[in-house]
């Protein structure tokens, strides 16, 4: 655990960078600093390094003041990934990630063998290890930083707005692996960022800085999103804090109909055994969504798809939240969410008024002080 205590720090010129902030940052889990630009982010992951040294107040590591140990033994137990990763450019992607052991004194084949497996990890390919940074992407050398940061295995991890610099896409499929990556090898890792959404998508614990390096707001992103401490922290989480703060609401719990499901080669009887439905999903002979159509105007036997409906993009019960079934049932005209398997066969197909039960069930539960069922609904992310 890293236990910030009422550090404050001054800059010579008397900026203040950081006012009597307390933290208590959790192991095995990711915690973020955001806030508005110079809010002192940037300022209080190097203090946890000693790149910084605070003017006032102390950090323990494991209950250890970090002043007591050698700079370059805490530096060593923190990778570090800093925007536009900081690769070495006179160096191959291999020996960039081959630095720490290296500088720990392993050989040159037992380093490079772990920078190999590290690639993989990080989800490089093997073939990329000759080259030097210039001849990756953004997105690619962003994960070369990670690999290298993470290459000497320590406990902890540090990183300084290390996505901003890419697009939205391959900033997803960053998230993406880092969360993949907590979960395989739960370091702890300090992430700061000033984008409020990839605080909450990343977040275990999210500590939200105001001007003047200030704690507005600690705690889970769904308690975040439903409890903003005050104005400002309300004001940073934007619009669509209800919808967003769905994303913390798991999906399986919706009670899903099969009856306006029909395979596309469905005949008159079954075409006719919908309850009245207005609309029935067809799918493939696999059990795969293909549309929605109206009862009356399917042909028995073999329905046409060209006269099916847009069916939205379906979820997964159990691994999406109640903010991709409702988007689902948003996206569908027939306001119908359609459910799947992780193999995206038809599961089941639920109505915008179910989901809106269940979002409203959620709500009470919240309310009735179930805060935690929702902090543990983070899969659902
Ligand atoms: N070496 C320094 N000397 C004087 N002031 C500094 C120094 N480094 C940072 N500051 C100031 O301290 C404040 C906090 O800076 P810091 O870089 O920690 O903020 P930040 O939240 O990380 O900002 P950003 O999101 O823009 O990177 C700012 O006002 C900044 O100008």
């Amino acid at each position: 655990m890293i236990r910030i205590e009422s550090v404050t720090k001054r800059y010579p010129d008397g900026t203040v960078a950081v006012d009597g902030l307390s933290l208590e940052i959790p192991d095995g889990a990711i915690t973020v600093l955001v806030g508005p630009s110079g809010c002192g982010k940037t300022t209080t992951l190097r203090m946890v390094n000693r790149m910084v040294e605070p003017t006032e107040g102390r950090i323990l590591l494991d209950g250890e003041d970090i002043r007591q140990r050698p700079v370059n033994t805490l530096r060593r137990s923190m990778g570090y990934v800093i925007q536009n990763a900081g690769l070495f450019q006179h160096r191959t992607i291999l020996d960039n990630i081959a630095t720490v052991p290296r500088l720990l004194g392993w050989g040159r084949r037992k380093a490079r063998a772990r920078a190999a497996e590290l690639m993989e990890r990080v989800g490089l390919d093997a073939s990329l290890g000759k080259r030097y940074p210039y001849q990756l992407s953004g997105g690619q050398q962003q994960r070369v930083g990670v690999a290298r940061a993470l290459a000497a295995d320590p406990p902890v991890l540090l990183m300084d707005e290390p996505f901003s610099a890419v697009d939205p896409v391959v900033r997803k499929g960053l998230q993406d692996e880092l969360l993949r990556i907590q979960d395989e090898l739960g370091k702890t890792i300090v992430f700061v960022t000033h984008d409020i959404d990839e605080a909450v998508k990343l977040g275990t614990m999210v500590a939200v800085l105001r001007t003047g390096g200030r704690l507005a707001q600690f705690a889970p992103p769904a308690e975040l999103l439903s409890a903003p401490a005050d104005a400002f922290v309300e004001d940073f989480l934007g619009a669509d804090r209800g919808i967003r703060r769905l994303s913390f609401f798991p999906s399986a719990g919706l009670a899903l109909e099969t009856g306006p499901v029909v395979p596309i080669d469905a005949d008159a009887a079954r075409l006719g055994s919908h309850d009245g439905a207005p609309y029935l999903l067809v799918t493939d002979a696999d059990g795969r969504p293909l549309g929605w159509g109206e009862p009356g105007r399917l042909t028995a036997g073999a329905v046409e798809r060209e006269h099916l409906l847009p069916y939205g993009r379906p979820f997964v019960p159990g691994s999406d939240s109640l903010r991709t079934a409702l988007d689902g049932s948003v996206l569908s005209p027939t306001g119908w969410a359609v459910a799947v398997d992780g193999e995206g066969r038809t599961v089941g197909v639920v109505s915008q008024q179910v989901i809106g039960e269940a979002i409203r069930a959620a709500h009470s539960r919240l309310a009735d002080g179930a805060a935690g069922d929702a902090a543990d609904a983070g899969a659902a992310r």
